[in-house]
Formats: structure tokens, sequence, C-alpha cells
């Protein structure tokens, strides 16, 4: 057979695209400036501008695709930014961002110094609000809308939410009160029919109803058509109420109409000719709340986006041409994420009462592993953590082994149900707390930095921390196997040190930690992956003569006060080290030593936690040198403390 590709004319080399109006849209009184027939390339221009800027920092891809057509026709027809425009979550802002004075600093994005990878107020005018954690917009937008009527401005507040944070409680909370707003308040749902996964629960069966049945599009057109024509008087109403019952009629209206909304919809979220004009009409003629049902493609028109599973939702570097991200090459250590998931698997394969609960997040939390294996047990429920708490709690009180899989941050969404439905009802629930610590790139709403604060402060509660990725197999088992009440294990974003994964787990005890190094003058008590920073710190401190022990106290709670006891007892300083904010571990030790007058022999405790701020965005390696818990931070700790003839602990030095 022939070679069809001889003779083919060579791919030519990718380049960077022209975009001659995109260059005099630099922000969006320009852009209001161009004819409407110039909008269509103008968006063209603005999606290969957004795929050529991601190929080079990587980010969210496929929800900007998605709303590249909505960020023109939003920015053309409102009056940004005096009208507010709030995205939900946010990740999906690089278009807005390019058409907001930032395209210049879009290869900065999610960079120590860069630009943030969400809305942000501090880097833009056009950014009212900060996002991130989903589902927060109507809320948001509600506010402003109420601040405009009651100052008498003329603003609209425009919530833009996908159907995945539709997904979530607050977003109903939100439009149950957003009829004080009156016309002030604007929602488009934008409705791509994806979540990070497809989507999940009754709402996406809903919305999916809306654009699936042709014969009731062909006899809603035909009403609507009547109810535009010139009829006798008598047939007016009729006519219009027809429209209005068609135009709700399983269309998803229905749900937003009793709340209050006026509801248009679905309308095609890339066809500029419709975008356009009804934002127009919305924004000059609606009478009470609007809610705008726009359907669009998650990654439109980028073939490898919309080829893709997960429609690049999250993505690394890649090359433009073919679409081929660059990830890192095979054989390295596994990501903690993955031996999560592998453990729990494998628990689930020995013990049927084993089910896990994911909030949304399957492929980040390693669960689609376990639904592919047990698909019967693993539960999905949209972003909605707060219920997923609580489901895992009644799964609990009825004998099961539940597992709810949550990155830290999101967590925070379920504290009062943790609280409330799990520890005061000392229901065994199991949390696989991912993403704990600091986490790079999604910066200071995703980092990871408060749950040990959060859960070892409540009665009831057991939380371990995983020290490497065999810990991380020792403690999956321990929890599992641990029936007292809840247990909380957490673990960081990334790979793991390279450790060997055991081929059996060991069941732990609880709140018995393990000296990894032995030592004469300093201990470093460590929680966590810091582990390994810590024994780098230990090599160093014994060159200059301070003989360092290691200990990896694996529990936050209950602590290991035999251990600590006999360090304090036996060391000159004490120091503990966590990938936590302050109020964790180390402020548990300091108060067992207070409780127990430990410090009253003059023994020297210096605990190390996060700094009491919210990082930006940067790698993990330099957000934890710039919070001081690497090495070298904590070889500077303990020479400070002693005072050490190494180091200038003159006042000036000590900043
Ligand atoms: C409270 C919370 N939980 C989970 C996430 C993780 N997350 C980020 S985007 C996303 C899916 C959002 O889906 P949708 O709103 O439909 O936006 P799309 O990506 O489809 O544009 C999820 C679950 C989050 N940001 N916030
Ligand atoms: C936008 C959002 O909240 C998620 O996509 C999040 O960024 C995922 O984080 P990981 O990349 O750590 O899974
Ligand atoms: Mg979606």
């Amino acid at each position: 057979m022939t070679d069809k590709t001889q003779g083919a004319a060579p791919t030519p080399p990718y380049r960077r695209p022209e975009t001659p109006l995109l260059d005099k849209a630099v922000i969006p009184p320009q852009l209001r400036a161009l004819k409407p027939e110039q909008l269509r390339q103008l968006a063209d221009e603005l999606r290969a501008e957004m795929i050529d800027a991601v190929s080079v920092t990587g980010g969210h891809l496929g929800a900007g695709l998605g709303v590249v057509e909505l960020s023109v026709a939003l920015h053309y027809v409102f009056n940004t930014p005096d009208d507010k425009l709030i995205w939900d979550v946010g990740h999906q802002a690089y278009p807005h961002k390019i058409l907001t004075g930032r395209r210049d600093r879009m290869r900065t994005l999610r960079q120590g110094g860069g630009l943030s990878g969400f809305t942000r107020r501090s880097e833009s005018e056009y950014d009212p609000f900060g996002a991130a954690h989903s589902s927060t917009s109507i809320s948001a937008a509600l506010g402003f809308a109420i601040a405009n009527k009651l100052s008498g401005g003329p603003n609209k507040a425009i919530a833009v939410i996908g159907d995945g944070a539709m997904s979530a409680g607050m977003a109903y909370e939100a439009m149950n009160n957003a009829r004080e707003a009156g016309n002030r308040l604007i929602v488009v749902l934008n409705d791509n029919d994806m979540s990070i996964a497809p989507p999940v629960g009754a709402l996406s069966a809903y919305l999916a109803r809306a654009y699936s049945s042709n014969t009731f599009l062909e006899i809603r057109d035909a009403v609507r058509q009547l109810a535009k024509k010139a009829l006798p008087e008598p047939l007016k109403a009729p006519a219009k109420r027809a429209d209005e019952f068609f135009r709700t009629l399983g269309t998803g209206g229905t749900l937003f109409e009793e709340l209050g909304f006026y509801y248009v919809g679905p309308i095609d979220g890339h066809n500029l000719d419709v975008l356009v004009p009804i934002l127009e009409n919305i924004r000059d003629a609606a009478e009470g709340p609007c809610l705008i049902h726009v359907v669009t493609k998650k990654g439109k028109g980028y073939a490898p986006a919309e080829a893709a599973a997960d429609k690049y939702h999250g993505v690394v570097k890649f090359d433009v041409v073919t679409g081929k991200q660059h990830k890192p090459a095979p054989g390295g250590p596994p990501s903690y994420t993955g031996v999560f998931a592998d453990a729990l698997v494998a628990e689930a394969t020995r013990d049927p009462r084993v089910v896990a609960i994911t909030a949304a997040m399957p492929s980040g939390t390693g669960l689609d592993k376990f639904q592919k294996a047990f698909p019967d047990r693993c539960f999905d429920v949209g972003i909605a953590e707060q219920h997923a708490v609580t489901f895992a709690a009644g799964l609990a009180a009825e004998g099961f082994r539940p597992w709810a899989a949550i990155y830290s941050t999101f967590l925070q969404r379920a504290y009062d149900q943790v609280v409330h439905d799990v520890c005061i009802q000392n229901l065994p629930v199991r949390f696989g707390i991912d993403r704990a610590g600091l986490v790079g790139a999604d910066g200071s709403t995703h980092a990871g930095s408060f749950d040990v604060t959060y859960l070892a402060t409540l009665p009831n509660m057991v939380v371990m921390a995983a020290a490497d990725e065999a810990e991380l197999v020792h403690m999956v088992h321990t929890a599992n196997e641990y029936d007292a009440g809840p247990i909380a294990l957490r673990y960081p974003r990334g790979e793991g040190v390279g450790v060997p994964l055991p081929a059996t787990p060991e069941k732990l005890e609880i709140g018995k930690g393990r000296i990894v190094r032995e030592g004469k003058k300093v201990a470093i008590l460590s929680l966590g992956t810091r582990l390994a920073e810590a024994l780098k710190a230990a090599d160093e401190l014994d060159a200059k003569g301070l003989s360092t022990t290691v200990a990896d106290l694996r529990f936050a709670k209950p602590l290991d006060e035999a251990l600590i006891r006999k360090l304090c007892a036996s060391h000159e300083v004490v120091l503990t080290i966590e990938e936590n904010a302050i109020g964790g571990f180390g402020a548990h030790v300091l108060t067992l030593a207070s409780d127990e007058g430990l410090l009253d022999t003059g023994l020297k405790i210096r605990t190390m936690r996060l700094p009491d701020v919210f990082q930006e965005h940067d790698s993990p390696a330099k957000q934890y040198a710039e919070a001081g818990l690497d090495a070298a931070g904590i070889v500077k700790t303990v020479l400070t403390t002693l005072r050490h003839n190494s180091v200038d602990v003159s006042e000036g030095a000590r900043a």
C-alpha cells in the first residue's frame, strides 16, 4: 500500500496566531467599540491566543475554551467593570482575563509572582469577586445587586455559574433569596454537561431535557412565533401563556421560574448572533432576576480538548499542534493519590463494608480507580461536600465503612457536618484528605493548610499524617480497621519520596509515633511529609556538632505522649514541624508540655508551621522554602534557638 504521507507537505511549524482585532480590544471599552459583525473574528482570535498561552503555562483549559463567545458577549453587552461580572470557580476566566487588560501577563499564569489561575479582586477591577471554590457566584452577585439597589446605582450583577457548580447547595441558598435583587441580578447558567467528570445527579438530567426533545422544541417554536404575531386581543394573553408554558416546560426553566427567576433558554452559548441580542434584551427589559441557560461545549474549538474524556479540564504544558501534554516520564515515585486509591481498592477487595464517596473529584482523589473496581460502592455526589460528609455518617451508622475522599481545602466547606453529624455522634467515618499542605499552582484558595487545626481540636477525632507513601499504605489499612470513631489521614499533592511500598499493610497502633533517627541534643518531632526535610536538617546539624533525633509522630491526635515526654526529658531543644497552620500538631505538643510542666526544666520548644498568611501560588518547593519549612529553615531555627555561634543572633540578623 502506498504511504499516503509520501509527498504530503510537512506540517508547518506552529506559529503564534495573528490577532488584529484582539490587539485592538485590550480592555472592554475598546471591545465595545468594535462592530457586532467583528465579534465572531474576535472570539476566534481570543480562543487561539488562549490555547497558545496555556500551552506554555499549563492550567485550566477546557472550561475557558467553552466560554470564549460568552466572555466576548458579556463584556460587549454589559458595562464592565461597573456592571459586576462574577465567574463561579473562576477556572474558566482566562478569556475574561485576556479581554480585561491582562493578555500581556497570561504567560505568567499560576507561577510565582504571576497571574492567579482564578479571579482575584487584587488582580483587576474587572474581578469584583475572588473565586476558586465553587458555587459562590450567585451569593456574591446578589450582594453586589442589593448593594447597588440600596445605593440607587444603575449597575447589574452577573453571575456565570456552571452546571457542575449548580449542584452545590449554596447556589440554591442564593437563588432562594434572589427575588430581592429585582432586575439587577442576572445568572448565566453555563451548561456544558460536564463537571470535572461527567455531571451527576437529578439536576444534570433535568437540564439535559432542555435540549433533547426535538418535538418539544418544534412545538415551542411554533407557539413562540404565534405569540409574536399581531393577534386579536382575546388571543394575545393565551398565546403568551402558551409561550411561557413551553418556554419553561421541562426545559429546566420550571425549577428556576419557581425560584423567582425569569428563565431564558436553552440557547447556543457559542452563537454570538443569539447571545448578544438576548443579553441586550435582558439588560434593558427584564423586570426581575433573570437566569439565562446557555449550552456550551467544554473544550470547544480545540480538537484535542474536545476529544478528551476530561475535555482538558486541567492540563500541563502541551504541544499546540498535537495536543500532547508534557507529562513527567513514567517510572518515578507514585503519586500519593495513586497510592491511596490502590490501598483503598485493596481494602475494599477484602472488606465488603468499604464504600467510597467523592464530591465531584473522582480523578483528583483517585476514586475513579475505586469506581471501576466497585461501581456499586462508589458515590460521586457532585460538588456537595456537606452532603458527602453527612451521607457518609449515615452509612457508618448502618455498619458500613465509608471513606469520604475530599481535598483538605474542600473539606472546609463541610466542617459543621464533621462536627455535628460525625464527631458528636462518634460515627466511624474515614476521611481521606488529599492535597494536604501547600499545593503550588492553585495557590492560597486550594492550600490544605488548616485540616490538622480544624480536625485535631475535635473530641473523638483521630488525625494521622503520612510521612511517605509507605506510611500512607499503613494508614489506609489502620483507618479502615478502626471502628471506634471518626479517623482522618492526610497526604499531600504530588509524588512520594520513592520508598518501597509494603506488600502487606501494617495496622499501626493508634497514637503511637516512631523514632527514625537517634540523637542526643536536638529532637525534631515531625508530622507528615516534612520528615524528609527533617532528616536532611539532622545531617547538617550533626555536622555542626548538634546531635539530632528525628521522630515521625504519625498522629496529631491522639499524641504519642510517652514518646514526647521521653524526648523532652532527654534533649535540650525540641522542635515540631508540620505542613499546617498554627493551632495544629505543634500547638497540641506545646499544650501537653505546658500541662505537664515539661517547660519548667528550661526545655526549649519551638513549633514550625505554615506562616499566618495566605501564601500565593508558586512551586510547592518554593512555597515551603518561603514558609521556612525546608531543611535550611529547620537548621536556622535550631541554631537561632541555641544562639549557636555559627549563627549571628544579633537583633538585626534575626529578621
Ligand atoms: C467546593 C469545591 N469543590 C470542588 C471543586 C473542584 N472543582 C473545580 S471546577 C469543578 C467542576 C465545575 O464544573 P462546572 O461548574 O460545570 O464548570 P465547567 O468546568 O464545566 O466549566 C470542580 C468540581 C471546587 N473548585 N470547589
Ligand atoms: C478548579 C479546581 O478547583 C480544580 O480543578 C482543582 O484545581 C484541581 O486541583 P488538582 O490539580 O490538585 O487536582
Ligand atoms: Mg460544566
